[in-house]
This record gives C-alpha cells, structure tokens and sequence, in this order.
C-alpha cells in the first residue's frame, strides 16, 4: 500500500524527534531506553503498521507494555505520530525505516511480540524476497525476539497465508496458533482481537482473516 505524500505528516515528524526515529543508520543501534520511561516493559513491534489503528489501540490499552511502530513510509509513520500525540501515548515509539534491517535497530533478543498484519502479499515469485515471511526476514525476527517470543501474523491474502505458513515451517518454527477464520474464532480469541484497518475493511467486505502465531522454540 503506498501512500499519498501529506506534507503535514513530513513536517509533523520532523516536529517530534522525541517520538520517530526517521531513517536512522542501520550500522548504529537505537538506545530504547533513552527513549521509553520504563524499558523494563516487555517490548512489542509491529512490522508494517500503515495508519497505526492497530499499534495505537494495543499502545492505550496496554500500558505495562512498551511499542514500536515500524513503518517504511513517512506518510504512514506521521498519521500514526498524530495518534500517538492526540491519544498521549508514552509506551510507543515510531521507527521510519525498512524491516529488512530490523536486526540493526534492536538489541539480540529485547522483544517479546513481532506483529505482521496484511503484510504486502508480493504475488510474483520474482518478489518472494520482499515478501515480509521469507525466510532472510525470519532469520531477523529469530534474533530480534527473546526466546519463546511469538511473531503474530494476519491476512486477508490465502496466498500470502498459504506461502507463510509454508516458510515459517520450512524454518523449523512451531505454530501455538493457526485459524483460517478468525473472526468465526471463539469468543475469548475475538474478544482480544484489535482490528487494523485493512482487516476492517476486508473483514466488512465478508473475506475470511487467516492467523496465526508462531516461535522458534527454545534454541
Ligand atoms: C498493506 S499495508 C497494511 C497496513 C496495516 N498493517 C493494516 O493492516 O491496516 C502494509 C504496510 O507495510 C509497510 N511496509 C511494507 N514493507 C515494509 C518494510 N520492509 N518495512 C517496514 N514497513 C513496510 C507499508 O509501507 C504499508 O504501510
């Protein structure tokens, strides 16, 4: 999903370095606790979050936790800042920069969630590499997440689904969790599900939501 550019969200970054780490040098790490109150919080990421409704409503809800919004577009990263600003969120930070060096920007094994919700599908076998479950991108993951973390994954997209689990199984990962309609689930799961935006509009739409959860295990 591309964006259009609003020069406000340009500038409102800009405004708030306190808040978005813009594009930052992958040869450098990011000294998180310098940037959350309490880094002692168990610390969630959301790969591709768009306009943020996800990661906004898991940040208000979920104060003893702390978040980074990972976002590659910076029309994307300031719709999500005016959120951030608007519902006074200090448990979430915003990263502009590409998931493929997500191993640069977080210590080993600091996170405790990585959330990826409708992430470009990438069809084309020629583009398999960008596709955010390819095995380079779970390799990031794996050193990223603590041991027994959990990657959260969401589509509306049954090849994207179909590719993902494939990948993910290919990489010896262990799935906790797996429905091909999750918003026909029981109530407890529907209960703790946020909604995107994309799931919204698809789900209204009457398309099934795949997900699932899955972890490396104990290496
Ligand atoms: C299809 S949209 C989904 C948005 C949102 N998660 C939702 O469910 O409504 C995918 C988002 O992932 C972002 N994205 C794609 N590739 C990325 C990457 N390599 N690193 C960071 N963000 C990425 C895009 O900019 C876009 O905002």
């Amino acid at each position: 999903m591309r964006l259009r550019n609003k020069p406000w969200a340009v500038k409102l970054v800009q405004e708030h370095p306190e808040s978005v780490i813009d594009r930052p040098d992958p040869t450098q790490k990011i000294d998180w606790s310098k940037r959350f109150a309490d880094i002692s919080k168990p610390l969630e990421i959301e790969v591709g979050p768009g306009k943020g409704k996800f990661i906004t409503t898991m940040a208000e809800k979920h104060p003893e936790k702390n978040f980074v919004a990972l976002e590659l577009q910076m029309t994307a990263a300031g719709i999500i800042l005016r959120s951030k600003l608007a519902q006074n969120l200090p448990n979430l930070q915003i990263l502009c920069a590409d998931a493929a060096n997500i191993d640069c920007f977080f210590k080993k094994h600091s996170a405790n969630t990585i959330y990826l919700n409708f992430s470009d599908p990438w069809p084309k076998t020629r583009h398999e590499k960008r596709r955010l479950t390819y095995k380079t991108f779970l390799q990031k993951y794996q050193t990223v997440l603590q041991e027994n973390g959990q990657i959260q994954f969401k589509t509306d997209n049954a090849g994207l689904f179909a590719y993902s689990l494939q990948s993910m199984n290919n990489y010896g990962m262990h799935f906790d969790f797996v429905t091909v309609d999750l918003h026909n689930e029981k109530e407890d799961i529907l209960t703790s599900n946020i909604e995107t935006e994309y799931e919204h509009k698809f789900a209204s739409q009457g398309n099934p939501i795949y997900a699932l959860h899955a972890d490396f295990g104990v290496k």
